[in-house]
């Protein structure tokens, strides 16, 4: 837009000169420069601004990095922006921490609480009565800490219970004030969209965080244009949960070879990454690969074997398992872009070092990746 701008400009001022001036002008003298030597001054002046502009233009589009965060729900997008406001947003304003207090709450009561209490029920065989006469004990309290004991990968439990629930006391005091873990730590999903605007190793960055539950995706296509980078977040822990918003409408369009349920998280996640990279609007974007949550997925191999989820693994380190895994994104490449590259890195998002790291990595692909499509090495 602003190069066809500069160039239109550069015509009309040519024509106009050359318009007014008069037939004779090669015989007009003014302080003894022929008109028509004045004129081709001020032509060269004029392209050299212009030549100036469309340089600093492309170097201010060079700059000014569009990155998309996409991927499934529960997959950590929203943590990463988070970070991105830690480290280099000066983090929370009061108004948000104030809005994050009142989502604590809720994160730990409506979340964890009830699907804990639930749990619990349905192991111990209660009806509805007895289960909310449970939930109201102070015994509840104290069955945390048992009931992790018990069944740390119970199913339904959300992955912030691990680190909600041991702290449950302290949460529940009157004067708590939220710390940085706990706002990483929130769940509050998406559902319209986060963008922020920062400035990263002297670059203007715009990061755009989308909804990543089914009925959101329709929108992701909104922000496919000029995207540098798409940072496609994946929940490695997600190999052994169902997805919560199963729209049964939606038919598997994966190979059968990944998971036995169709409903499956991490499933459903590698059938989107193909998807996105296929997208026409993306050809030319970066793709990066996060794995996240290998906190949790490290924690949860040793009780829910790989290969009881995914047909084929036969690894046995937890190293294997997560190579196994990146390997079914990779191969969703299609046979006419099979020599794409894809980045990728084993994240967890709520580590603010990790994040930090794996960023500057990814900007780092991004920067080198504009540099060779602009020519310049
Ligand atoms: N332990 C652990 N928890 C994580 C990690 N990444 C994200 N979480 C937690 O997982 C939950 C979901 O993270 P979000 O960032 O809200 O996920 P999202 O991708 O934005 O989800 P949608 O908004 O629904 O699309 C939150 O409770 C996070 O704290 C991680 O690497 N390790
Ligand atoms: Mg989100």
């Amino acid at each position: 837009m602003g190069i066809t701008m500069a160039k239109c400009a550069s015509i009309s001022v040519y024509d106009e000169t050359w318009g007014d001036a008069p037939d004779n002008d090669n015989m007009n003298v003014e302080n003894n420069i022929p008109v028509t030597i004045r004129n081709a001054k001020l032509q060269a002046a004029i392209s050299v601004e212009i030549d100036e502009s469309l340089e600093r233009e492309k170097n201010e589009d060079l700059k000014r990095l569009k990155i998309l965060l996409l991927g499934g729900s529960d997959a950590g997008k929203s943590t990463i922006l988070k970070q991105m406001r830690i480290l280099h947003m000066n983090g929370f304003s009061n108004d948000e921490m104030h809005s994050f207090h009142k989502h604590l709450k809720l994160n730990v009561f409506q979340n964890s609480i009830n699907r804990f209490a639930g749990g619990i029920s349905r192991i111990l065989g209660f009806d509805d009565e007895q289960e909310n006469e449970y939930l109201l004990s102070f015994l509840i309290f104290k069955s945390v800490q048992t009931f992790l004991g018990l069944y740390p990968n119970y199913a339904s439990l959300p992955d912030n219970a691990h680190y909600f629930l041991p702290k449950l006391t302290a949460l529940l005091s009157l004067n708590y004030s939220p710390s940085a873990e706990d706002i990483l730590h929130l769940r509050i999903p998406t559902t319209s969209v986060n963008e922020i605007n920062f400035v990263f190793s002297k670059r203007a960055i715009r990061l755009i965080d989308v909804g990543g539950q089914r009925t959101y995706r329709k929108k992701w296509m909104h922000y496919f244009d000029g995207v540098a980078a798409v940072l496609f977040v994946v929940s490695m822990a997600a190999y052994d949960q169902a997805l919560d918003d199963v729209d049964k409408s939606v038919k598997p369009v994966m190979s059968s070879d990944v998971l036995s349920d169709k409903d499956n998280r991490l499933r459903d996640s590698v059938q989107q990454f193909g998807d996105m990279l296929r997208s026409k609007y993306l050809l030319t974007s970066a793709f990066i690969l996060f794995l996240n949550k290998k906190d949790l997925f490290w924690k949860k191999l040793a009780r829910h074997p790989l290969e009881k989820f995914i047909s084929g693994y036969k690894g046995t380190t937890n190293e294997e398992a997560a190579a196994f895994l990146k390997e079914h994104f990779i191969k969703r490449r299609s046979k006419t872009d099979k020599d794409r590259p894809i980045y990728s890195h084993y994240t967890c998002a709520t580590d603010t070092k990790n994040v930090e790291f794996v960023f500057k990595a990814a900007c780092e692909i991004v920067w080198q990746k504009n540099l060779n499509n602009s020519g310049i090495q």
